[in-house]
């Protein structure tokens, strides 16, 4: 389902980055874990498209990430990848229902209302699809992060540190979350963490 070979990456201050080659079979878990500033989330942008490869490829089902014209790519992985971001990308405009509405008309147009109730039911979220998302604490914000990298039912789903602002409780819940919704979709999980409570759950580690 995803495969690198020799992926490298250079920001324009010349600072580079080598990755070890990751190959995921569909439904597999991977957690990449390291220190702060070794290029997780960097890894992670390369592997969504969001970054282009200094060198070495990325293969997602098949498709050469890369050599995708950017339209393409950006449907490609509106269609297929679930990104959930350490830094959350929210319409502050619309409420918590109408940002997940949004999410599901991407790239397909799709309202389904069951899914959102569903998913906001498991992430704790239900009594709130009518709040601003500027009016939700930072542990719901971050559940909302999570419920907008599920909605779409994905085949690939990347998180960055999804639990890093989570109590005990609901750090396990979106553990089994999103364990249970890898298995429902038979999609492959990647998990960029520094979060012990989360490594005792996966035993494929890959560490940069
Ligand atoms: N847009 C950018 N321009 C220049 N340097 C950047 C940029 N983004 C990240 N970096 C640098 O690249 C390095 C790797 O960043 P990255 O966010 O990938 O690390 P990380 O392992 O995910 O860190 P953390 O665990 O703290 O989130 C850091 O030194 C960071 O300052």
């Amino acid at each position: 389902m995803i495969k690198t070979s020799n992926l490298s990456y250079a920001y324009e201050n010349g600072q580079e980055f080598t990755f070890p080659d990751i190959d995921l079979d569909p439904g597999d878990h991977l957690l990449v874990i390291g220190p702060s500033g070794v290029g997780k989330t960097t890894l992670l942008y390369l592997m969504a498209g969001l970054l282009a490869p200094l060198d070495g490829t990325i293969s997602i089902a098949g498709t050469d990430l890369h050599s995708l014209a950017l339209n393409t790519l950006n449907k490609f992985r509106g269609e297929h990848i679930g990104l959930i971001f350490q830094q959350y990308h929210f319409i502050k405009s619309l409420n918590v229902s109408d940002n997940l509405r949004l999410r599901q008309s991407f790239p397909k147009s799709a309202n389904d209302k069951k899914r959102r109730l569903e998913l906001a039911e498991r992430l704790g979220l239900a009594d709130h699809l009518h709040k601003k998302v500027t009016a939700l604490s930072q542990g719901q914000q971050q559940r909302l992060s999570i419920a907008l990298g599920l909605i779409h039912r994905p085949k690939i789903v990347f998180a960055d540190e999804p639990t890093s602002n989570l109590d005990d409780l609901n750090c396990v819940k979106v553990i089994e979350l999103l364990k249970e919704e890898a298995e429902i979709c038979k999609s492959s999980l990647l998990i960029i963490t520094h979060d012990m409570r989360v490594m005792s759950h996966f035993q494929n580690q890959v560490v940069l």
